[in-house]
């Protein structure tokens, strides 16, 4: 198992930004984890890289409590810009180096797919570019899990979808049993290539399943499934004031 939780629960204060998700991901799947804003999937996935702790429940990370141990294995890209503005792409990727085991080619072939430059400085690149050079960095590392949290903020639409339908496949193809958790709360554009995603809503799971299943057993898009599921979890929490 690369990602186990049991009735994972996460509070801050008075907000609850998780409740009792028990959740497992396989070698090898592609899982959408979709919500809107605020429904919980970074918490999902600061937890799965160790930075956040759980209130309750329990989440394992290639059998262990993610933390100083699991890091290796684990590529985490997160939501905000963590690189220094001075660096270039080169220099990132070869400070990782030091700490994780990387791939040299494919950052090289990732980087050439999206037209970023190695040498250039990274505080010159448009914001678009600089997300681009962070999803190379993450997607060049060898690990087992690759958690992606909105990779693609900052990218016009069209490359967006441009992007996840080649660059994400083709990655896979070359690393079949790594397991790649990607959040988003854009779920039309992505839908058609996860193998499962897991919707949430609150804090809770709204939706989970494989996506044919969904489609199937909803007749719908899961983007359309999900709204459709919002509203109607929204109408409930609207009676029950
Ligand atoms: N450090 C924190 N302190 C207090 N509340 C927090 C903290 N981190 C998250 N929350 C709250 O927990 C809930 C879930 O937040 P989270 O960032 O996980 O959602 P999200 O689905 O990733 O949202 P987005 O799509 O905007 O990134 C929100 O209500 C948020 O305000």
């Amino acid at each position: 198992m690369i990602l186990q939780t049991q009735n994972l629960t996460k509070r801050f204060f008075n907000t609850v930004a998780l409740e009792d998700l028990t959740f497992t991901a396989n070698p090898g799947e592609f899982i959408g984890l979709l919500g809107v804003n605020g429904s919980g999937k970074s918490t999902l996935i600061k937890m799965a890289e160790g930075l956040v702790k759980p209130s309750g429940g329990s989440i394992k990370v290639l059998g262990e409590t993610p933390g100083a141990n699991t890091r290796r294995m684990v590529a985490y890209l997160p939501e905000i810009d963590h690189l220094y503005m001075s660096w270039n792409a080169r220099y990132a990727f070869d400070f990782m180096k030091s700490f994780f085991p990387m791939n040299e080619q494919r950052f090289k072939d990732v980087l050439e797919f999206l037209s970023v430059s190695e040498t250039a400085r990274l505080g010159t690149l448009s914001k678009g570019n600089r997300t681009r050079v962070r999803l190379a960095l993450t997607l060049a590392r060898d690990a087992k899990l690759y958690l992606l949290d909105e990779p693609l903020s900052g990218i016009d639409p069209l490359t967006r979808e441009q992007i996840l339908h080649t660059l994400i496949r083709e990655f896979r193809a070359d690393d079949a049993d790594s397991t790649m958790i990607l959040a988003t709360h854009q779920i039309a554009e992505a839908e058609s290539l996860f193998d499962r995603v897991l919707v949430l809503d609150g804090g809770r799971v709204l939706l989970e399943g494989t996506a044919e299943d969904i489609r199937n057993a909803r007749g719908v898009s899961i983007d359309r499934a999900v709204k459709q599921d919002a509203m109607l979890a929204e109408a409930r929490r609207r009676g029950g004031k």
